[in-house]
């Protein structure tokens, strides 16, 4: 043990007491959480807003670690079902990580971590994907940086689309408060995101969440808004939104922020961004969290003027090297061993054996010579399919044995769509 006058005595993961909760220690939680990521709000309204969403089973998912009677730290994880390569899945969202701040460095988050990795795999559960508060947190657990998404903006001169978008002129768009056209989004999402990888279901304690609207969550906007837009057969697509008038000099400077959008066909999609575009008063649209192949890029008049500012979204970590890959999907056939090494999995540590093709895939541990060695949390930057494993060869973080492995497994792993998740959990 070290001692250290800021973060107090330095201890071993395994010197922490970690232990699950009763219902009456959910405040607690809360507050050493909120605490931890400078939440705005007092603990009454963060256990109101999050006993919903996590209650139920959820307060079994959380782990707490303990300094006496005091809970100086927890994790959490909700039990999504997740659209990944191939389809929905069930994958562990790991939340609600946080350590008191005069713990901070002493192994608590070690401990947790730990703790919840062998709880999801005796469980049976072979993914967990969470949203990072920090890049440099993550990877020594295992976690791969496995997606991007990205804030687009464009200025209103420049907020139009291609003379040849498609347009239907069977759609409708109707504009109206979410409230009153709630049951349509959610039929839609639900849709969305049995496909769409990195979307997970939401419940609809998740639906109140996503479309709260107090003051506070406003961020200086106006209230949240919803367009749906309709053909003969029925809703298509929706945009939530919300936008703030400002006046200058030279007039109108207002900001039009898109929280949300799901479309079913790209005539839907196009009818969307032309209403966005449209809204008068507005000098700028900016879309929050898009998929890096978000139609606009290939829809825009001028893809130039759009603004991008990407960043890294999901995190994802196979709990279970060898379920993680006989569930997924491949897009080619492939053969390969790979080596992998796990800090905090020794069950994950091992050669593997992939065999797949369109039909299925088979992992198994063997003794052979790998094709490839990598830590785990490589293997976890490219499960997604969006990011490939030549690209880490190419950075130097992984070892190829046999020539062309990594490449011949980046096209077993491609998917058709970037993955998009969009809402931070
Ligand atoms: C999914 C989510 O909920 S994301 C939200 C994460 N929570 C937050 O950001 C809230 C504020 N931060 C915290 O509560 C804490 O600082 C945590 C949870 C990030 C880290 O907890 P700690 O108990 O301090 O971590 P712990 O002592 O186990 O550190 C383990 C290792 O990670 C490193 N580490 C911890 N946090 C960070 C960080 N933010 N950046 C880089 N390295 C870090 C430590 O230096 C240590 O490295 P070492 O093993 O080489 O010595």
């Amino acid at each position: 043990m070290t001692n250290n006058p800021v973060t107090g005595p330095r201890q071993s993961p395994a010197e922490w007491t970690v232990r699950g909760i009763g219902r009456d220690e959910f405040p607690e939680v809360a507050r050493v959480v909120g605490e931890a990521l400078l939440a705005p709000t007092d603990v009454e309204t963060r256990v109101e807003r999050l006993l919903p969403i996590t209650g139920g089973s959820g307060l079994a998912r959380i782990l707490v670690a303990v300094d006496g009677d005091e809970v100086v730290g927890a994790v959490n994880s909700f039990d999504f079902e997740m659209a990944m390569p191939g389809g929905p899945r069930q994958v562990a969202g790991v939340t609600g990580v946080g350590v008191w701040p005069t713990h901070r460095r002493r192994g608590v988050l070690s401990a947790l971590m730990r703790r919840q990795l062998a709880d999801l795999h005796a469980a049976g559960e072979s993914v967990a994907a969470l949203w990072a508060s920090e890049g440099g947190i993550y990877g020594r657990f295992g976690y791969g940086a496995a997606s991007m998404e990205a804030e687009l903006s464009v200025a209103s001169p420049y907020a139009a689309l291609r003379a040849d978008a498609p347009r239907d002129p069977e759609l409708t768009v109707r504009l109206s408060d979410p409230g009153s056209v709630r049951a349509e989004m959610e039929a839609l999402f639900h849709q969305e995101a049995a496909t769409r990888i990195g979307r997970f279901q939401r419940s609809e304690a998740w639906w109140d969440r996503v479309l709260r609207d107090e003051s506070s969550e406003r961020g200086g906007q106006g209230p949240l808004r919803a367009v749906v837009v309709s053909g003969p057969g029925g809703p298509q697509g929706y945009a939530l939104y919300r936008a703030r008038g400002e006046w200058g000099a030279a007039g109108p400077l207002g900001e039009l922020r898109v929280q949300e959008m799901v479309s079913t066909t790209p005539a839907a999609r196009v009818a969307l961004y032309e209403h966005v575009f449209s809204r008068d008063l507005v000098a700028r649209i900016v879309l929050n969290s898009t998929a890096m192949d978000d139609p606009l890029w290939t829809l825009a008049a001028d893809r130039q003027r759009i603004g991008a500012v990407p960043g890294t979204a999901l995190w994802v970590r196979l709990v279970d090297v060898r379920a993680a890959l006989a569930e997924r999907a491949y897009a080619a056939p492939v053969e390969a061993v790979v080596e992998v090494t796990d800090r905090h999995a020794p069950w994950n540590a091992g050669r593997w054996s992939l065999k797949a093709d369109r039909d299925g895939a088979r992992a198994e541990a063997t003794e052979s010579g790998p094709d490839l060695s990598l830590d785990v949390s490589q293997l976890g930057a490219a499960y997604l399919g969006q990011n490939t494993l030549s690209a880490q060869l190419a950075a130097g973080v992984l070892t190829e044995h046999t020539p062309g492995a990594a490449e011949r497994l980046d096209a077993a792993l491609r998917v058709p769509h970037a993955p998009l998740c969009a809402v931070i959990f």
